[in-house]
This record gives structure tokens, C-alpha cells and sequence, in this order.
């Protein structure tokens, strides 16, 4: 242990009761943090995280006796979670990179364009906007002491953090979420971590009306990031990605802020192993804008017989190059927190049997039998239940508001964006290296997006710096968001733009400079699992089909030229080389056409976003790349 408490941090705590740890035992730096936070949010105790099993189960135990958990009968150890109807998303507009210099966090637009990776906030307004909130926030609740590592505890590519926090659904989520508890202390001794501080915003006594038990504090949610000092405030939301600050906040904002310091990557991709059918594996980072199926792909049942693909992570990747010049990965969560309406044993089975015990579902519906329920599960249940359609009818449903609901009401049985935090080992197909803490080696970079027109199914990159235009460049058709009637195909570079951490125009110079000799720089595709005719039919089968592409991909990988023919674009399968074995007739010419009229439109829209959104960041290399790719479309 260490040495016993300094008087300053005596004086600090001295009307604050420890509930439960070993205050003496913390190290000095964790003492100094969690006295001085006490200090400032002045909570009822202090509750100091060892991460057992037992301390999950007590805490459980106190939330269902408060009916902020309902169990659901049907399965072993799983709960639902209702959240306050206002507090059920990320804000984005109520999210900030704090730093001294505005363009450390955002890129010269010109005038009048608003940002939209990434908003700053001056140093001076931060500190406005802290003293507004933080001051008291915890009066009358405890104050949990969350010790978290992103990645395998100990391993070279892993980062440790600590977070404070009024919320025991979020100690859960930490601990399915992340490795958390005394191991991580002792792992950590005296060295820095990243300090992270939640509170739900709505100190004892409560004025307001409290829903579903679910304090929060919409009016003033505030999520800051501050990547210098490595810290990171949350305030007035108790919503997954803005309070589980191990995730979005600390494994993508901040830790790519670490990431360019210390040389090596933090983004937003899925890592799997995919294994043909002679045995040999590769893995593959992707990445992919929110409705593209990120999940499902990372956790994929190929339809070809032979064909084995296992998931290393389905949200984030840490990737370093090592002393051999290859690219490893490793997956910095323990859990999946997935989206879970379209989530069925039809479009990822491996999903529905990681979640089956040990989970906890945040507003999704529930039957009269105690299962979960969502949109998209309406057939299996049927069939699970030999119900007619009728009877499927009268099946007694709460909904996620928890009104009494039927399959055809009107309205959503759960939350579009309701979720399942599930252990990552309970994956069937989870990679038996998974926790490796060197990584895994990735062969092959893929981005996507949903791209209705004109985007061929796949397409390689010429290099490394024409592959991280095409990362740039990423757009996806977004369904129906809020402020967007219809669909609109918008932006969101390499999937990162809710959370980039810094300068966008830096981090593409940071890739570029990555890829440098020695280092054996991936070879970079695009997918377009969405492509449609004219009548709004899908051209691709995807799902577990999407493994005949992959199965292209790892052949180019392997340096099979025999396979592509070079375009304007990329390089794209010979016709016959992609595997259609067993589907019903491809259009291939539709599927992989490159009409030359959208790409100009393409390209130039591309052109004028780069130079608004990115501008005079924008790297000459990447420029070079635009002027080259508009060139070869306007020889098509
Ligand atoms: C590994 C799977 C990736 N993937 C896909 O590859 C995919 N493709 C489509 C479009 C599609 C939808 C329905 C069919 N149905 C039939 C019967 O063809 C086919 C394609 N939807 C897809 N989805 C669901 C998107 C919302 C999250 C999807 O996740
Ligand atoms: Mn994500």
C-alpha cells in the first residue's frame, strides 16, 4: 500500500465518508484526483470500484429494488434498462474538444461554414461552462471510483483510465465494457491515467420530476474533452456514449490525441479474422458509418462452406505498426454496445447468442414472457412461438416508453437506437486472440458506406495516400435523422466525424506519415454493400454473402493480379473473379459500373467539401490524390 494520506488530501475529504475500498491504499496521483473532485461535487460518500462479480451483483440487486432494472425473466442475469425519453442518443451539438488553440481541434473553414468534425471551445468558456455545473453535482449520491483499462491490462498498446461517476448503471457498463476494478490500481501504480469525470447533473435534493429513475440533466448536458491533460468532463447525460467515458470520449477523442504524440493509430473499425477455406487467415480493420451493418459484418456467418470469420472487435481498433513493419490491432473494449433493433438470428446470430446472459438492454421492449423485443425480431418470434400472424397480434408487449404495446400499433417497440452491452467473450465466434496484447496483424483496411448510386461494389486503392482519400471521402446514406427529411448522402470521413479529436487536416498527415518505409503500409479498399437499381431494389444480397468479397479482397492481398482491372477509381474485379456461386442472377454490369457523369458530380461535391471542411489543413499529398482522381473520371 501506499504511504498514508496527505494532510491536503485529509483536509479535502475529511466530511466525505469512504462507503467502500481503501482510500490509503490508492496511490498519491489517484488520491489527489479523487480528493479534489470530491472537493469540487461534493458527493454523500465515496465508492471505491473492485470490479467483482460480487459488487456487479450488489449493485444490480439495488437498482432492480429501486425499478431502475427489470429483470428479464427469460434468460439468466439479464436486465432492461429504461432511460429518460430526453436522454437517449450521443448530443453532438453539446460536445467539445477543449484546447487552447482553436485550430488543435478544428481546421481553418473559410468563413461562415460551420465545422462538422468536431466542435472547440476556448479554455476560458470551458472553465464558464465547468463552474455552472460541476460544483455540488453529486450532493446526495455517491461517488464511484470507475479504474478502467482500455486494452488487456498491462499490454503495450493499452492506456488506463479513471473515471468518476454518479452513475451505477454506468459502473455496470464499465465493467462489461471495459476491464475495470483493483486489478487495473494495481497494474497502474503511481503513473498517470486519463481522468474522466460523469456526472448525471441533478444533485440531492431533486427539484424536478425524475423519469424511469433516470436522473439526468438535458437542459445542461455538456460532454468536454480536454486531450491535452488527457481529461475528460461529462455532465447532464447518463447515455452510453456520453457516459461511459471509457468508449467514444476516451477510445476515440482522446486517444487519438495520444495516438499522434506516441505514433500510431485510434479509430473507428471493426477487426476480424476471416479464414479461407485452405486455412490460411487474414484480418481486416474497417470502418463504417452508423446503419451500415458494422456489427454484422465483424460478427459474419459466410454463406460459403469453408469460409471462417471471427470477431476481434466490432467498434474500435488501436493500431501500431510493430518492429516487423506490419499494422497490429487490438480491440481496447471488453463488451459490444450495439445497436439492437435489426439485430436478429437472420442478420447476426452471433449478436443474439453473445447476449443471451450477463447483458443489460437500454430502452428496447419487452414481452409478456420477459424477453427482450425489437424491431426486426417480429418473424423468429413468431416461429419460436408457432404463432400466426393473428396471435402474433395480441402478443402483450411493453414498449420502450414502457406503454403497453402490440405488434402492428403505431409507433416503435423499442428506440431506434436502443442497445445490448454484452460481454465480448460471450461471442461464439470471439477470436481466441482477441486479448492478445500485441494485436492482431491487419492485411487489409476497408472502408464503406451506404451508397445507393453509382458506388461499384468494391474497389481497391492505388496506394497508401489514394486509400486515405478514399477514407476521406466516405459518405453514407443516412436514414431519416431528425433534422433531414428523406435520405441524404452525407459525409463522415473514415467514420470518424462524431469523434474526431483533433485538427482533421493533422490526422490525414499523421496517416500519411504512418505509411511511410519501413513501415508495410494495408492495402485500402471501399465496399458498397447498398448499391440499387432504379426501382429501389438492392443489387447485392449482403450479409453472409459479403464474404465473396472478402474473399476478393484477401486474394488481391495475397498478390493475386490476375483478378482486377485498373479504372478511374481503384482497381475492380475482372468480371468472374468475385465468387456467385449458388445466387440468384447479379447484374454485374449495374452493380459495378462507374457512370461517369455521377463521379464528376462526385468529385466535384467532394472537392468543394474538403476545401470548406478541411481547407487549408487539407494535406498537399491528399489534394494531389483529388486532382489525380478527377483527371482519370474525366478520361472515362
Ligand atoms: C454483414 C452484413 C452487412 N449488411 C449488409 O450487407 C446489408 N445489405 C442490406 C441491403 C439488403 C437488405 C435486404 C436484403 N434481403 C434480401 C432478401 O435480399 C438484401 C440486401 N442491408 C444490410 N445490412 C443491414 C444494414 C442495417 C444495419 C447489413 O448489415
Ligand atoms: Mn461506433
Amino acid at each position: 500500500g501506499f504511504q498514508v494520506v496527505t494532510e491536503v488530501v485529509t483536509h479535502k475529504l475529511n466530511h466525505i465518508p469512504i462507503f467502500k475500498g481503501d482510500f490509503a491504499s490508492l496511490s498519491p496521483k489517484v488520491q489527489r484526483f479523487v480528493a479534489e473532485k470530491a472537493e469540487l461535487m461534493n458527493p454523500a460518500g465515496i465508492y471505491i470500484c473492485d470490479g467483482s462479480q460480487k459488487e456487479y451483483d450488489d449493485i444490480v440487486d439495488k437498482l432492480v429494488e429501486r425499478g431502475v432494472l427489470t429483470p428479464l425473466k427469460a434468460y439468466e442475469n439479464n436486465y432492461l434498462c429504461r432511460t429518460d425519453p430526453r436522454d437517449v442518443a450521443r448530443v453532438e451539438s453539446k460536445t467539445w474538444m477543449v484546447t487552447k488553440d482553436k485550430y488543435d481541434s478544428v481546421c481553418h473553414t473559410p468563413e461562415g461554414v460551420r465545422p462538422i468534425m468536431g466542435q472547440w471551445m476556448s479554455e476560458e468558456q470551458f472553465g464558464v461552462e465547468l463552474d455552472a455545473r460541476f460544483p455540488g453535482c453529486m450532493a446526495g449520491r455517491p461517488m464511484y471510483v470507475v479504474p478502467y483499462s482500455m486494452g488487456p491490462i498491462g499490454g503495450p498498446l493499452s492506456k488506463i483510465g479513471i473515471e468518476l461517476t454518479d452513475s451505477s448503471y454506468v459502473v455496470l457498463c464499465m465493467r462489461t465494457m471495459t476491464r475495470m476494478g483493483q486489478k487495473v490500481l494495481d497494474a497502474l501504480g503511481d503513473q498517470d491515467f486519463v481522468r474522466c469525470i460523469h456526472s448525471v447533473g441533478l444533485p440531492r435534493p431533486v427539484k424536478q420530476k425524475v423519469i424511469n429513475h433516470w436522473p439526468c440533466n438535458p437542459e445542461k448536458v455538456m460532454i468536454a474533452h480536454r486531450p491535452k491533460e488527457r481529461e475528460i468532463w461529462s455532465f447532464g447525460s447518463g447515455y452510453g456514449g456520453n457516459s461511459i467515458l471509457g468508449k467514444k470520449c476516451f477510445a476515440l477523442r482522446i486517444a487519438c490525441n495520444i495516438g499522434r504524440d506516441e505514433g500510431w493509430l485510434a479509430e473507428h473499425m471493426l477487426i476480424m479474422g476471416v479464414t479461407n477455406p485452405e486455412g490460411e487467415e487474414k484480418f481486416i480493420a474497417a470502418a463504417f458509418p452508423s446503419a451500415c451493418g458494422k456489427t454484422n459484418l465483424a460478427m459474419l456467418t459466410p454463406t460459403v462452406p469453408g469460409w471462417k470469420v471471427r470477431v476481434v472487435g466490432d467498434d474500435i481498433a488501436w493500431m501500431k505498426f510493430g518492429e516487423d513493419g506490419r499494422l497490429y490491432a487490438i480491440n481496447p473494449e471488453a463488451g459490444f454496445f450495439g445497436v439492437a433493433p435489426g439485430t436478429s438470428h437472420k442478420t447476426n446470430a452471433m449478436a443474439m447468442e453473445s447476449f443471451q446472459k450477463n447483458s443489460i438492454f437500454t430502452n428496447v421492449a419487452e414481452t409478456a414472457d420477459g424477453e427482450y423485443f425489437w424491431e426486426g425480431l417480429e418473424k423468429e418470434l413468431k416461429e419460436a412461438k408457432g404463432y400466426t400472424d393473428e396471435q402474433l397480434k395480441q402478443l402483450e408487449i411493453t414498449n420502450w416508453l414502457g406503454d403497453r404495446w402490440h405488434i402492428g400499433d403505431e409507433g416503435k417497440a423499442a428506440h431506434p437506437n436502443s442497445r445490448f452491452t454484452a460481454p465480448a467473450a460471450q461471442c461464439p465466434t470471439i477470436h481466441p486472440d482477441w486479448e492478445a496484447p500485441q494485436g492482431v496483424p491487419i492485411d487489409a483496411i476497408v472502408f464503406g458506406g451506404r451508397r445507393p448510386e453509382g458506388v461499384p461494389l468494391v474497389f481497391e486503392s492505388f496506394s497508401w495516400e489514394h486509400g486515405i482519400l478514399v477514407g476521406a471521402l466516405v459518405k453514407s446514406e443516412t436514414t431519416a435523422a431528425a433534422e433531414f427529411t428523406g435520405k441524404n448522402v452525407m459525409h463522415d470521413p473514415m467514420a470518424m466525424r462524431p469523434f474526431m479529436g483533433y485538427n482533421y487536416g493533422k490526422y490525414l498527415e499523421h496517416w500519411i506519415k504512418l505509411g511511410k518505409a519501413p513501415n508495410k503500409a494495408p492495402k485500402i479498399f471501399h465496399v458498397n454493400w447498398f448499391r440499387e437499381t432504379k426501382d429501389h431494389k438492392f443489387l447485392w444480397p449482403g450479409f453472409g454473402d459479403n464474404i465473396r468479397v472478402l474473399d476478393w479482397i484477401l486474394r488481391r492481398v495475397s498478390g493475386d493480379d490476375e483478378i482486377a482491372i485498373e479504372t478511374a477509381i481503384g482497381y475492380v474485379p475482372k468480371r468472374g473473379t468475385i465468387n456467385l456461386d449458388g445466387l440468384p442472377r447479379i447484374d454485374w454490369n449495374e452493380l459495378m459500373s462507374i457512370p461517369k457523369p455521377y463521379w464528376e458530380e462526385d468529385i466535384d461535391e467532394s472537392r468543394h467539401f474538403l476545401d470548406s471542411q478541411v481547407g487549408s489543413d487539407l494535406p498537399q499529398p491528399i489534394r494531389d490524390e483529388l486532382d489525380k482522381l478527377e483527371k482519370r473520371v474525366h478520361s472515362l
